[in-house]
C-alpha cells in the first residue's frame, strides 16, 4: 500500500512533498534554508498540524547548519531567533509551537557548537519518528470504532501527508485495507483551497480505500441519504477543555452529526493538545488571504471590490465531540480527562 510521506530529511536539507500541486503533480522541492521553510508553512506547501510542527523542527536545524560560528552561545541565539520567526509563520495549529519549543529546549541543552548541530538533526528526527508511531497508534485505537459496510465523513485532510506518516483521522483508513475492514469515506471537498478534494481523495484512492467527494455543503443530505454512521476529523489545537480548533467546516459538521444522532470524532495526538489555552475562544484563528475565497486556481470567481472573511479554521465545541482519538486511547472531551493524559 502507498501511503505518501510529505517532509524527508535528506542530505542535510528538505525534500518536501509541495501539497499546493497535488494532486496532478507529485513534486518533491528541496528546501535548505530557514526562509524557504517558513515560505512553505504560511503558503501551504506544507500543512497539517504535525506535518507543520516536522518541517519547522527540520528548518531549526537547518538553521544551525547555515550559522558557521563556532561559539555556542552566538549560535545559540542566532538559531534560537530563526526559530522565532519560523514560529511566526502560522498561528492556529499548536503542533508547531510544542515542535519549536522542543527544538529550543535541544539548542538549550547544547555545550558546544557541533554538539549543537548534530542535536538539533537528532531531535527533529525524534520527532518526525515519534510522530508517524502516534499516528499509527491513533489508527489502531479508532479502528475498533468502525464495523464492516462503515460510511464515515471527513473533511479537509489529517492523512499520512499532514503529518510524518498514517495521518490522523485517516489512519483507521489505511489500517483498515490491512485489516480487510470494508469502510467507505465521503470526503467534504473543503473550500477554499480544497484539501479535501485534492489531498484526502488522492491518498485514499493510492491506498484502495473506497472515497467519495462531495462539496461542503451536501454534508446534511449525504448524512440523510447516504447513511452515514460517523464523522471524523483531525485538529489543529485541542484546548483544555476539549473544545478542538480544525478546518473551517468542522464546527458544521460537529453541530449536524448531533442532529443526526451520529457520533463526531476528533483524532488528535498529545503534541496537538495545549492545555495553556482554556477553551475554545482562547485559540487564535488564522484568517487567510481573501484570494483563496475570490479565485479558484487563479482565475476570479467574485466582484472585484468584494468584502471578504477567510478564516482557515472554527471550533468544534467540546459538547459536540463524541471522543477525541489519541495514542493513548480515546478520551472524553472534558478538562479532568484530558488532564490525565498528561500526568
Ligand atoms: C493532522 S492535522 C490536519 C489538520 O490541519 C489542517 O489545516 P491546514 O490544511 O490549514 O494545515 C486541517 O485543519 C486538518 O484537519
Amino acid at each position: 500500500m502507498n501511503i505518501p510521506q510529505s517532509v524527508i530529511w535528506e542530505k542535510g536539507a528538505i525534500q518536501l512533498l509541495d501539497q499546493r500541486k497535488l494532486p496532478h503533480v507529485t513534486e518533491y522541492v528541496t528546501l535548505d534554508t530557514v526562509p524557504a521553510v517558513f515560505d512553505a508553512i504560511q503558503s501551504l506547501a506544507v500543512r497539517g498540524a504535525p506535518a507543520i510542527g516536522i518541517a519547522a523542527a527540520f528548518g531549526v536545524a537547518l538553521s544551525a547548519m547555515s550559522h558557521p560560528t563556532g561559539d555556542i552561545d552566538e549560535l545559540k541565539e542566532q538559531v534560537l531567533i530563526d526559530s522565532g520567526y519560523l514560529s511566526q509563520s502560522r498561528p492556529t495549529a499548536v503542533n508547531l509551537f510544542w515542535a519549536l519549543n522542543r527544538m529550543n529546549d535541544a539548542v538549550t541543552r547544547a555545550v558546544t557548537a557541533d554538539e549543537l548541530r548534530e542535536s538539533v538533526v537528532a531531535e527533529a528526527l525524534a520527532i518526525q519518528k515519534e510522530d508517524e508511531d502516534v499516528c499509527r497508534s491513533i489508527g489502531e485505537h479508532a479502528l475498533p470504532l468502525f464495523k464492516d459496510g462503515d460510511r464515515v465523513m471527513t473533511i479537509c485532510n489529517a492523512g499520512s501527508i499532514a503529518t510524518a506518516k498514517y495521518g490522523t483521522a485517516l489512519a483507521p483508513f489505511f489500517l483498515s485495507k490491512e485489516r480487510g475492514l470494508q469502510l467507505s469515506v465521503f470526503a467534504c471537498e473543503t473550500r477554499p483551497v480544497f484539501q479535501g478534494a485534492r489531498l484526502t481523495t488522492w491518498e485514499l484512492m493510492q491506498a484502495g480505500v473506497d472515497v467519495t467527494l462531495i462539496t461542503d455543503s451536501m454534508a446534511a443530505h449525504t448524512m440523510k441519504t447516504k447513511n452515514i454512521t460517523a464523522v471524523i476529523t483531525g485538529a489543529d489545537r485541542v484546548a483544555a477543555n476539549g473544545d478542538s480548533a480544525n478546518k473551517i467546516g468542522t464546527f458544521g459538521l460537529a453541530v449536524l452529526a448531533k442532529s443526526f444522532g451520529i457520533p463526531f470524532y476528533i483524532a488528535a495526538p498529545l503534541s496537538t493538545f495545549d492545555l495553556d489555552t482554556p477553551n475554545g475562544d482562547a485559540i487564535p484563528i488564522e484568517e487567510r488571504n481573501p484570494a483563496e475565497i475570490t479565485e479558484v486556481n487563479g482565475m476570479r470567481i467574485a466582484p472585484e471590490g468584494i468584502a471578504v472573511f477567510n478564516p482557515a479554521f472554527d471550533v468544534a465545541p467540546a459538547d459536540l465531540i463524541t471522543g477525541i482519538i489519541t495514542e493513548k486511547g480515546i478520551v472524553k472531551p472534558n478538562e479532568q480527562a484530558i488532564a490525565k493524559l498528561f500526568a
